[in-house]
């Protein structure tokens, strides 16, 4: 499937790479309400504000082979999930190209893509139904899907009333049921409570063995080094580093330090 031309989904292609990043840019407005604001609405024209704008990502390029496990890596607000949601299709990049050959199962935000007023039951069937399932398999997976959520109670609740610990509870289950080569988990599972991010993390195991494609962003360095062996370190929006996860960590951490930078550090 051919989603636009800088974001393109494609079937299994011949280059090893499933995922192909090549000069990627996306600008943001970094004021969104200068335009609206009640001065401009009786200012000419001429004098209106143009809102600035800020490359949140630029010439970012790399390719990703099935089965590695992709770390990204940088300070608050350097580009990280903007790179993933690029990848996961959600946002469309202003240059480059981003060319997926397999199937994405993102969890970027807390929500799962879920949607609010339907309630937890019909979120699985959704979910799990935009990403190729037919009813009949769906049925075949709910009762692992929930009892792995572990939140039985709450079937016919609509999302939004779930705590956030819970959101994630069942946007994880159902993401990682999904039959998606390629895995996308952004931060969320911080958080879920101790032990059942324990969980997640034997499952995110178990899925790599089976050979899934992970993109991982976490601030937590043992998470990294547990599940990854390449690194993506990004600053300021430019892909500074692409290497060994050890050396990416040792990297980031010769530039901010572990004590001055909250962003890698053990959780
Ligand atoms: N939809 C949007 N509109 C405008 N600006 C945005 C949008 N999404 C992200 N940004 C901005 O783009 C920059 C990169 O954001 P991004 O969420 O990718 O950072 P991050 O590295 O994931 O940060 P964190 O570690 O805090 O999650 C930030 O300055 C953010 O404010």
């Amino acid at each position: 499937m051919v989603a636009t031309d800088s974001v393109t989904m494609v079937g299994s292609g011949g280059s090893g790479a499933v995922i192909e990043v090549s000069g990627l840019g996306i600008r943001f407005k970094r004021n969104r309400r200068a335009r609206r604001s009640f001065k401009d609405l009786f200012a000419g024209r001429k004098r209106r504000a143009r809102p600035d704008e800020f490359w949140a990502l630029r010439g970012v390029s790399f390719d990703i082979r099935q089965g590695e496990a992709i770390g990204v890596v940088g300070r608050n607000g350097q580009g990280k999930s903007t790179l993933l949601k690029i990848i996961a299709g959600v946002l469309i990049p202003d240059e480059g190209t981003s060319v997926v050959r397999q199937g994405v199962a993102p969890l970027i935000e807390i929500t799962g893509g879920f949607v609010d007023d339907l309630t937890v039951r019909d979120n699985v069937y959704l979910t799990a139904g935009l990403h190729g399932m037919t009813k009949k398999e769906i049925d075949a997976k709910f009762d692992e899907i929930v009892s792995f959520a572990e939140i039985p109670g709450f079937l016919d609740t609509p999302y939004k009333h779930l705590s956030s610990g819970m959101k994630v509870r069942i946007a994880f289950s159902v993401i990682t049921q999904l039959d998606e080569p390629v895995l996308i988990v952004d931060e969320v599972l911080a958080v879920g409570d101790k032990a059942f991010r324990e969980k997640c993390y034997a499952r995110i195991e178990q899925l790599l063995a089976d050979g899934r494609t992970l993109f991982f962003v976490s601030h937590s360095e043992r998470d990294l080094k547990r599940f990854c062996s390449r690194g993506l370190y990004l600053k300021q929006g430019e892909l500074i580093m692409d290497g060994p996860i050890d050396d990416v960590i040792d990297r980031y951490n010769d530039d901010y330090g572990m004590a001055s930078a909250p962003p890698v550090i053990d959780a």
